[in-house]
């Protein structure tokens, strides 16, 4: 198996090639890329870590020899928030490097399963399936919006508020990736057991997971967004799609064209298998609070939706 990022000498690209070689399965190849030149350096440097994950780095304009033969491609390539800022507005220059990268996917490894981490992510899913769709190799099986941090997020903080064993807590997340249209279904969060909340602890909690992304970019001041766990939540979703590649199969939530009840795209549970998406899962009996949650949030969804279609076909 071969597993290539896309934007590897950023923030959470460095992070996220470090976790890779330390953590994706022996004999695995880990392919970076980036257009800085200290890329093949980064390469250099994890290369010196004594696991059997064999790594290469590449520079400049042309991604061709990283994605050659790659069976999962992350993408973490383009600009981050500073403080004041929504997602949407990285529109602008992240939207052009998401469509030439994935022009260059569409040509090179037609078949690779994709994980867009590059924000606006609601807006850059549908970037990438339509640029796939143009070049007559979209498999909708296989691309994904990595919406795993999302997740992470809840779990802590539920497992934080409410006294319980991080790693047993569960929360669904759903919907996208920005502001309200972020989900937690915290009416389905367990640990082993149902985990109940009063209605206060519901909407503190539901705005904190939703405003995550901002409570770090204000921490971090101006110095960028959310990096290294960010890099952990794209690890963990890499090695789940790569057990479903190798027929072993795993559950993520991750933004993906579904059944289009809410929205084309929608952040949901998939069963992954060797195609990428064996499953779509069902999203469970939400409570009133969730089901209004999702009404409010779709105008939202389907505008930043409508507006990666547009930026390709218009
Ligand atoms: N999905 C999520 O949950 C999530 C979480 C955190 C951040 N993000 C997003 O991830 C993106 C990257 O964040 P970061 O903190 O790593 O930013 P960063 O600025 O640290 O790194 C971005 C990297 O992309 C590279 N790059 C720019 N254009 C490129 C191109 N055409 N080809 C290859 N590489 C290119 C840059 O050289 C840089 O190394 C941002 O859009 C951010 O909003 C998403
Ligand atoms: O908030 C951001 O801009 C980055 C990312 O989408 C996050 O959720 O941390």
């Amino acid at each position: 198996m071969k597993v290539t990022v896309l934007g590897a000498a950023g923030g959470i690209g460095q992070a996220l090639a470090l976790l890779l070689k330390l953590q994706l399965p022996a004999g695995t190849d880990l392919a970076l890329y980036d257009i800085a030149p200290v890329t093949p350096g980064v390469a250099v440097d994890i290369s010196h870590i004594p696991t059997a994950v064999k790594v290469i780095g590449v520079s400049g304009d042309d991604p061709s020899e990283a994605l050659k033969e790659a069976d999962l491609v992350l993408i973490s390539a383009g600009v981050a928030r500073k403080p004041g800022m929504d997602r949407s507005d990285l529109f602008n220059i992240n939207a052009g490097i998401v469509r030439n990268l994935v022009e260059k996917i569409a040509r090179v490894c037609p078949t690779a399963c994709i994980g867009i981490i590059t924000n606006p992510v609601n807006t850059t899913v549908a970037i990438a399936a339509e640029v796939l769709k143009k070049a007559g190799v979209y498999d909708k099986r296989k691309l994904f919006g990595v919406t795993a941090l999302d997740v992470l997020r809840s779990e802590t903080f539920v497992a934080e508020l409410k006294g319980k064993d991080v790693d047993k807590v569960k929360v669904p997340v759903i919907g996208g990736h920005s502001g309200v249209t972020i989900l937690p279904l915290l009416s389905q969060a367990t640990e082993e057991d149902k985990i109940n909340f009063s209605q206060e602890e519901i909407e503190k909690l539901t705005q904190r997971i939703q405003n995550a992304g901002t409570e770090v970019v204000e921490a971090k001041a101006g110095g960028g967004s959310a990096t290294l766990s960010m890099a952990q939540a794209a690890a963990r979703f890499a090695r789940s799609v790569l057990k479903g590649l190798n027929g072993e199969e795993t559950i993520e939530f991750a933004y993906v064209e579904g059944d289009g009840k809410y929205a084309r795209f929608f952040a949901q549970p998939v069963k992954l298998g060797i195609e990428g998406i064996k499953k779509l899962l069902d999203i469970g009996e939400l409570s009133d609070y969730e089901k209004n949650a999702i009404e409010a949030m779709l105008p939202t969804l389907r505008e930043d939706i409508e507006l990666g279609e547009k930026f390709v076909n218009s």
